[in-house]
C-alpha cells in the first residue's frame, strides 16, 4: 500500500490511527497538549512509540530516523545556524546520497522555486522568520520524501508575511507526491491548504474528514471556535450557531430581549469589539457562562451604543442553531 499507514501508541500521550493517500495533505488540529507534536515525532521516529507506520510502501516501524524519506519543517529550530541557504538545503540531498555538484544545483533550484534564490549566500542569522522558512521548505522539498511533516510552519511570522508564504506552500504542495502531515492552529490554514483533517483531542483521534464536514460539523469545542462559531456545550451535545445569526439588544430601562426561549437567550456585557469585513464583531461575556461572539452592521453598533462594558441581551433563533454530538 502506498500513502501513509500508522497505527500508534505512545503511553499516556497518543493513541492514533492515520490513513492517508500519497499526494494528500492532512491538517492535525488541536487544543494545546492534545498530542499533535507527539503524533509527528512517533512518525519521525523521533519519540518512542509502539505500533506501525508504513510509508511509501516500505515499512518504517523499526527504520532508523535517517533512513526515513522524510522532510520536517518547524516553527523556528529547521536551519543549521553555521551553514549557508545553498549548503543547508544540499545538505538535505547530500545524506541522501546525491553527489555533491548534482546537490548543489538542485539545492539552488529550490531556492529558486521558493522565491529566495538571491538570498543563497545567507546564514540563518542574516534572515528574516519568512525567508528562513522558505529555505527550510526548500530543504525539506528538495529531497522529494514520502513524507512531509509542517509544525505549525507559520507561527510566529507576520500575519502578511504567513499569507504570501500560505499561498505559496499550497502551490508547490499541489505539486508534491508524497502525503503531507501539517499542524495547525488556524482555522484558514486547515481550510486552504487541507485536503483532509484529523482532529486530536487529549491524546485520541476524534474526529476525520474533509475540511468542509469539519468544519461545519466540529466534534469538540476547540474545533468550533477555530472556525468561528459559537458553541454552547449542552452534556455530550454541542450547539453551535454562527456570529451573524445572533440577535443583540441593549439591556436598558424597559427594552427587553428578542423573544425566544431561554435555552437561546443569554444576557451579557460587551467585551471587546472589531471590525470583520463589513461587520462589527462584539466579544460578549455573558452571565450564564460562555463567551459569544456576535456580528452587527456598523449603524447598529452605534444606535445601540455597543461599546465595551455595554449591557445587552443576545439571543438566537432555534433554526440557526446546529447540533452535533461529541461522540463519533
Ligand atoms: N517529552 C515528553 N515526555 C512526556 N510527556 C510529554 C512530552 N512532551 C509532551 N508530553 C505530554 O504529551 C501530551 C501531548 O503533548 P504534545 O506536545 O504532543 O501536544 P500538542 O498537541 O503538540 O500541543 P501544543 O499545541 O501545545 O504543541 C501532553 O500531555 C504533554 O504534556
Amino acid at each position: 500500500m502506498t500513502g501513509l499507514h500508522a497505527d500508534l501508541t505512545v503511553p499516556g500521550r497518543l493513541v492514533a490511527q492515520v490513513h492517508a493517500a500519497p499526494g494528500r495533505v492532512v491538517a492535525v488540529i488541536g487544543p494545546n497538549g492534545a498530542g499533535k507534536s507527539t503524533l509527528l515525532g512517533a512518525l519521525a521516529g523521533t519519540v518512542a512509540a509502539t505500533g506501525r507506520v508504513e510509508v511509501g510502501g516500505r515499512d518504517w516501524t523499526d527504520l532508523p530516523v535517517r533512513e526515513r524519506r522524510l522532510g520536517v519543517v518547524f516553527q523556528d529550530r529547521s536551519l543549521f545556524p553555521h551553514l549557508r541557504a545553498h549548503e543547508d538545503v544540499a545538505f538535505g540531498l547530500r545524506t541522501r546520497g546525491v553527489p555533491r555538484r548534482d546537490a548543489e544545483r538542485r539545492a539552488r533550484d529550490w531556492l529558486d522555486r521558493l522565491g529566495v534564490g538571491d538570498l543563497a549566500e545567507r546564514r540563518p542569522a542574516e534572515l528574516s522568520g519568512g525567508q528562513a522558512q522558505r529555505v527550510a521548505i526548500a530543504r525539506a522539498l528538495a529531497t522529494e520524501p514520502d513524507l512531509l511533516l509542517l509544525d505549525e510552519p507559520f507561527a510566529g511570522l507576520d500575519v502578511g508575511v504567513a499569507t504570501g508564504l500560505r499561498i505559496e506552500l499550497a502551490r508547490h504542495l499541489a505539486a508534491y507526491a508524497g502525503v503531507v502531515l501539517l499542524v495547525t492552529h488556524d482555522a484558514l490554514d486547515a481550510l486552504t491548504l487541507a485536503d483532509e483533517v484529523l482532529v486530536l483531542d487529549e491524546g485520541r483521534v476524534v474526529q476525520t474528514g474533509s475540511p468542509r464536514e469539519v468544519a461545519a460539523h466540529p466534534r469538540t469545542e476547540h474545533v468550533a471556535r477555530l472556525v468561528g462559531l459559537n458553541v454552547v456545550r449542552e452534556g455530550e451535545t454541542l450547539r453551535s450557531f454562527a456570529p451573524s445569526a445572533v440577535t443583540v439588544s441593549p439591556r436598558g430601562a424597559g427594552s427587553g430581549p428578542a423573544p425566544t426561549s431561554a435555552r437561546n437567550r443569554w444576557a451579557g456585557r460587551v467585551a471587546a469589539l472589531a471590525p470583520h469585513g463589513d461587520a462589527v464583531r462584539l466579544l460578549v461575556t455573558t452571565t450564564r457562562g460562555p463567551e459569544l461572539i456576535a456580528d452587527v452592521t456598523p449603524a447598529a453598533a452605534v444606535e445601540l451604543g455597543l461599546d465595551p462594558g455595554a449591557e445587552v441581551w443576545l439571543s438566537v433563533k432555534e433554526t440557526a442553531v446546529q447540533t452535533d454530538s461529541m461522540r463519533p
